[in-house]
Protein backbone atom coordinates (compact mmCIF):
# COMPACT_ATOMS: atom_id res chain seq x y z
CA UNK A 1 0.00 0.00 0.00
CA UNK A 2 0.69 3.69 -0.57
CA UNK A 3 2.39 5.96 2.00
CA UNK A 4 0.06 8.97 2.46
CA UNK A 5 2.89 11.19 4.11
CA UNK A 6 1.71 14.11 3.00
CA UNK A 7 -1.65 15.12 4.97
CA UNK A 8 -5.13 15.74 3.82
CA UNK A 9 -5.45 18.23 5.90
CA UNK A 10 -2.37 20.24 4.76
CA UNK A 11 -3.81 19.87 0.83
CA UNK A 12 -7.06 21.71 2.20
CA UNK A 13 -4.87 24.07 4.19
CA UNK A 14 -2.41 24.82 0.99
CA UNK A 15 -5.12 25.21 -1.38
CA UNK A 16 -7.00 27.90 1.36
CA UNK A 17 -4.38 29.82 1.46
CA UNK A 18 -4.01 30.12 -2.33
CA UNK A 19 -7.26 30.42 -2.41
CA UNK A 20 -6.98 33.63 -0.02
CA UNK A 21 -4.03 35.10 -1.69
CA UNK A 22 -5.95 34.87 -5.32
CA UNK A 23 -9.38 36.42 -3.45
CA UNK A 24 -7.47 39.44 -2.22
CA UNK A 25 -5.75 40.30 -5.83
CA UNK A 26 -7.69 42.54 -7.72
CA UNK A 27 -8.78 40.69 -10.78
CA UNK A 28 -8.90 42.03 -14.41
CA UNK A 29 -12.05 40.43 -16.19
CA UNK A 30 -10.62 40.34 -19.73
CA UNK A 31 -7.77 37.90 -18.78
CA UNK A 32 -11.13 35.46 -18.45
CA UNK A 33 -13.54 37.05 -21.06
CA UNK A 34 -12.47 34.52 -23.90
CA UNK A 35 -12.29 31.29 -21.08
CA UNK A 36 -9.42 29.40 -20.23
CA UNK A 37 -6.96 30.56 -23.09
CA UNK A 38 -4.70 33.48 -21.83
CA UNK A 39 -4.52 31.34 -18.43
CA UNK A 40 -2.91 28.18 -20.50
CA UNK A 41 -1.01 30.23 -22.79
CA UNK A 42 0.27 32.01 -19.34
CA UNK A 43 0.62 28.17 -18.22
CA UNK A 44 2.67 26.93 -21.20
CA UNK A 45 6.03 27.80 -20.83
CA UNK A 46 5.45 27.33 -16.75
CA UNK A 47 4.76 23.15 -17.66
CA UNK A 48 7.39 22.77 -20.27
CA UNK A 49 9.38 23.28 -17.29
CA UNK A 50 7.66 22.46 -15.18
CA UNK A 51 7.64 18.32 -17.25
CA UNK A 52 12.12 18.88 -17.24
CA UNK A 53 11.73 19.12 -13.81
CA UNK A 54 10.11 16.08 -13.32
CA UNK A 55 6.96 17.16 -12.00
CA UNK A 56 4.34 15.16 -14.09
CA UNK A 57 6.60 11.67 -13.89
CA UNK A 58 5.14 8.48 -13.18
CA UNK A 59 3.70 7.64 -9.79
CA UNK A 60 4.32 11.91 -9.03
CA UNK A 61 0.04 12.00 -9.02
CA UNK A 62 0.63 15.90 -11.15
CA UNK A 63 -0.60 15.97 -14.65
CA UNK A 64 -0.37 19.21 -16.87
CA UNK A 65 -3.14 21.69 -17.83
CA UNK A 66 -1.94 22.23 -20.94
CA UNK A 67 -0.39 19.28 -22.64
CA UNK A 68 -1.02 15.93 -22.08
CA UNK A 69 1.84 15.00 -24.38
CA UNK A 70 4.01 15.87 -20.92
CA UNK A 71 2.02 13.45 -19.03
CA UNK A 72 2.82 10.01 -17.53
CA UNK A 73 1.65 7.23 -19.99
CA UNK A 74 -0.93 5.25 -18.73
CA UNK A 75 -0.24 1.54 -18.18
CA UNK A 76 -1.17 -1.17 -19.80
CA UNK A 77 -1.43 -4.44 -18.18
CA UNK A 78 -0.01 -7.74 -18.70
CA UNK A 79 -0.09 -11.33 -17.47
CA UNK A 80 3.42 -11.11 -16.46
CA UNK A 81 2.55 -7.64 -14.60
CA UNK A 82 -1.47 -7.83 -13.84
CA UNK A 83 -1.48 -4.95 -11.32
CA UNK A 84 -2.81 -6.87 -8.48
CA UNK A 85 -5.36 -4.92 -6.21
CA UNK A 86 -3.44 -2.50 -3.77
CA UNK A 87 -1.39 -1.24 -6.99
CA UNK A 88 -1.92 2.02 -8.82
CA UNK A 89 -2.83 1.59 -12.61
CA UNK A 90 -2.17 4.58 -14.51
CA UNK A 91 -5.12 5.57 -16.34
CA UNK A 92 -5.33 8.12 -18.99
CA UNK A 93 -7.41 10.62 -17.39
CA UNK A 94 -6.92 14.00 -16.19
CA UNK A 95 -9.61 16.08 -14.52
CA UNK A 96 -7.12 19.08 -15.42
CA UNK A 97 -10.07 20.79 -17.63
CA UNK A 98 -12.93 20.11 -15.22
CA UNK A 99 -11.12 22.27 -12.74
CA UNK A 100 -9.86 24.90 -15.39
CA UNK A 101 -13.30 25.15 -16.56
CA UNK A 102 -14.89 25.66 -12.84
CA UNK A 103 -12.16 27.96 -12.15
CA UNK A 104 -12.57 30.37 -14.86
CA UNK A 105 -16.44 30.09 -15.00
CA UNK A 106 -17.74 29.81 -11.17
CA UNK A 107 -14.51 30.59 -8.98
CA UNK A 108 -13.11 33.89 -10.98
CA UNK A 109 -16.30 35.88 -10.73
CA UNK A 110 -16.76 35.71 -6.94
CA UNK A 111 -12.51 37.52 -7.15
CA UNK A 112 -14.13 40.92 -6.91
CA UNK A 113 -11.42 42.51 -4.31
CA UNK A 114 -11.27 46.37 -5.18
CA UNK A 115 -8.01 46.71 -2.87
CA UNK A 116 -4.76 46.01 -4.60
CA UNK A 117 -1.68 45.11 -3.30
CA UNK A 118 -0.03 46.57 -6.04
CA UNK A 119 0.99 50.10 -6.81
CA UNK A 120 1.80 51.66 -9.71
CA UNK A 121 3.38 55.04 -10.59
CA UNK A 122 1.21 54.98 -13.62
CA UNK A 123 -1.90 54.67 -11.16
CA UNK A 124 -2.82 51.14 -12.31
CA UNK A 125 -3.11 48.76 -9.59
CA UNK A 126 -3.63 45.70 -11.63
CA UNK A 127 -0.79 43.40 -11.85
CA UNK A 128 -1.79 40.72 -14.56
CA UNK A 129 1.23 38.63 -14.60
CA UNK A 130 1.12 38.02 -10.80
CA UNK A 131 -3.19 37.24 -11.73
CA UNK A 132 -2.11 34.39 -13.03
CA UNK A 133 0.62 33.42 -11.49
CA UNK A 134 -1.75 33.37 -8.20
CA UNK A 135 -4.45 31.20 -10.87
CA UNK A 136 -1.61 29.01 -11.97
CA UNK A 137 -0.69 28.05 -8.19
CA UNK A 138 -3.57 27.40 -6.78
CA UNK A 139 -4.56 25.14 -9.99
CA UNK A 140 -1.90 23.11 -9.46
CA UNK A 141 -2.40 22.82 -5.89
CA UNK A 142 -6.09 21.72 -6.53
CA UNK A 143 -5.20 19.60 -9.36
CA UNK A 144 -2.75 17.24 -7.11
CA UNK A 145 -5.21 17.09 -4.49
CA UNK A 146 -8.41 15.85 -7.00
CA UNK A 147 -5.98 13.13 -8.36
CA UNK A 148 -4.68 11.85 -5.36
CA UNK A 149 -8.42 10.13 -5.74
CA UNK A 150 -6.32 7.77 -8.20
CA UNK A 151 -4.85 6.09 -4.85
CA UNK A 152 -8.15 6.74 -2.98
CA UNK A 153 -9.67 5.12 -5.77
CA UNK A 154 -7.22 2.17 -5.88
CA UNK A 155 -7.44 1.72 -1.87
CA UNK A 156 -11.68 1.20 -2.50
CA UNK A 157 -10.81 -1.00 -4.93
CA UNK A 158 -8.82 -3.19 -3.14
CA UNK A 159 -11.28 -3.22 -0.22
CA UNK A 160 -14.11 -4.55 -2.21
CA UNK A 161 -12.66 -6.28 -5.07
CA UNK A 162 -15.61 -8.51 -5.90
CA UNK A 163 -18.07 -5.84 -6.25
CA UNK A 164 -16.07 -3.13 -8.11
CA UNK A 165 -14.97 -5.74 -10.97
CA UNK A 166 -18.15 -6.64 -11.10
CA UNK A 167 -19.24 -2.76 -11.98
CA UNK A 168 -16.74 -2.38 -13.96
CA UNK A 169 -16.85 -5.03 -16.18
CA UNK A 170 -20.51 -4.07 -17.05
CA UNK A 171 -18.88 -0.72 -17.63
CA UNK A 172 -21.73 1.03 -15.19
CA UNK A 173 -19.63 3.91 -13.95
CA UNK A 174 -23.09 5.10 -12.28
CA UNK A 175 -22.47 2.02 -9.99
CA UNK A 176 -19.18 2.77 -9.50
CA UNK A 177 -19.68 6.64 -8.09
CA UNK A 178 -22.26 5.39 -6.02
CA UNK A 179 -20.17 2.51 -4.34
CA UNK A 180 -17.37 5.22 -3.57
CA UNK A 181 -19.35 8.15 -2.91
CA UNK A 182 -18.80 9.12 1.12
CA UNK A 183 -21.17 11.19 1.98
CA UNK A 184 -20.10 11.57 5.60
CA UNK A 185 -16.25 12.40 4.56
CA UNK A 186 -17.64 14.60 1.85
CA UNK A 187 -19.69 16.86 4.86
CA UNK A 188 -16.74 16.34 6.99
CA UNK A 189 -13.87 18.09 4.20
CA UNK A 190 -16.75 21.18 3.38
CA UNK A 191 -16.68 21.48 7.17
CA UNK A 192 -13.13 21.70 7.78
CA UNK A 193 -12.62 23.58 4.77
CA UNK A 194 -15.74 26.16 6.23
CA UNK A 195 -13.68 26.07 9.27
CA UNK A 196 -10.20 27.29 7.40
CA UNK A 197 -11.93 29.80 5.77
CA UNK A 198 -13.30 31.43 8.84
CA UNK A 199 -9.96 31.54 10.82
CA UNK A 200 -7.49 32.70 7.66
CA UNK A 201 -10.51 35.59 7.29
CA UNK A 202 -10.09 36.18 11.07
CA UNK A 203 -6.13 36.45 10.58
CA UNK A 204 -6.09 38.79 8.15
CA UNK A 205 -8.52 41.04 9.61
CA UNK A 206 -6.91 40.69 12.90
CA UNK A 207 -3.32 41.63 11.49
CA UNK A 208 -4.79 44.64 10.11
CA UNK A 209 -5.34 43.47 6.21
CA UNK A 210 -7.28 46.46 4.77
CA UNK A 211 -9.97 44.40 3.41
CA UNK A 212 -13.46 44.90 2.23
CA UNK A 213 -16.05 44.09 4.66
CA UNK A 214 -17.40 41.65 2.61
CA UNK A 215 -13.85 39.45 2.68
CA UNK A 216 -15.17 37.12 5.21
CA UNK A 217 -18.28 36.40 3.82
CA UNK A 218 -16.64 36.42 0.21
CA UNK A 219 -14.15 34.08 1.17
CA UNK A 220 -16.06 31.27 2.82
CA UNK A 221 -18.29 31.70 -0.38
CA UNK A 222 -15.55 30.79 -2.37
CA UNK A 223 -14.27 28.05 -0.05
CA UNK A 224 -17.67 26.32 0.01
CA UNK A 225 -18.42 26.84 -3.58
CA UNK A 226 -14.49 25.52 -4.79
CA UNK A 227 -14.33 22.35 -2.06
CA UNK A 228 -17.68 21.29 -3.94
CA UNK A 229 -16.50 21.41 -7.15
CA UNK A 230 -13.16 19.42 -5.62
CA UNK A 231 -15.36 16.77 -4.30
CA UNK A 232 -17.11 16.32 -7.57
CA UNK A 233 -14.04 16.44 -9.87
CA UNK A 234 -12.15 14.09 -7.25
CA UNK A 235 -15.36 11.81 -7.64
CA UNK A 236 -15.32 12.40 -11.59
CA UNK A 237 -11.61 10.92 -11.54
CA UNK A 238 -11.55 8.20 -8.90
CA UNK A 239 -14.71 6.99 -11.49
CA UNK A 240 -12.46 7.56 -14.55
CA UNK A 241 -9.90 5.09 -12.85
CA UNK A 242 -11.56 2.22 -11.87
CA UNK A 243 -13.53 2.34 -15.51
CA UNK A 244 -9.90 1.96 -16.59
CA UNK A 245 -8.35 -0.24 -13.98
CA UNK A 246 -8.03 -3.68 -16.33
CA UNK A 247 -6.58 -1.79 -18.91
O1 LIG B 1 -12.24 10.30 1.06
C1 LIG B 1 -12.83 9.66 0.19
O2 LIG B 1 -13.44 8.62 0.42
C2 LIG B 1 -12.83 10.16 -1.18
O3 LIG B 1 -13.18 9.42 -2.09
C3 LIG B 1 -12.46 11.59 -1.44
C4 LIG B 1 -13.70 12.48 -1.52
C5 LIG B 1 -13.14 13.94 -1.56
O4 LIG B 1 -12.93 14.45 -2.65
O5 LIG B 1 -12.87 14.49 -0.49
C6 LIG B 1 -14.44 12.20 -2.77
C7 LIG B 1 -15.53 11.39 -2.80
C8 LIG B 1 -16.14 10.84 -1.58
O6 LIG B 1 -17.53 10.87 -1.65
C9 LIG B 1 -15.64 11.48 -0.36
C10 LIG B 1 -14.57 12.31 -0.33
Amino acid sequence: MYHRTSSPNLRLLLSGTALTVRLNLKTDPSLYSGGVGKLKAFMTPIELESGILGRYAYGKIEYPYTSGALGPSPDVTTKSNPFPPGRFHQDPFSGNSNLSSFYVQTLVPLFNSQKSFYFHLDNTTINDDALLAADANLLQLLSHRAHIGKIVAESKYAADVTTYTTLIKARNSTGIKTLLTNTTQEAAVLAQADAAAKVFSAAWVGSGASVATTFTSDLQNATAKLFRALIDITTEIEVQYLMARFN
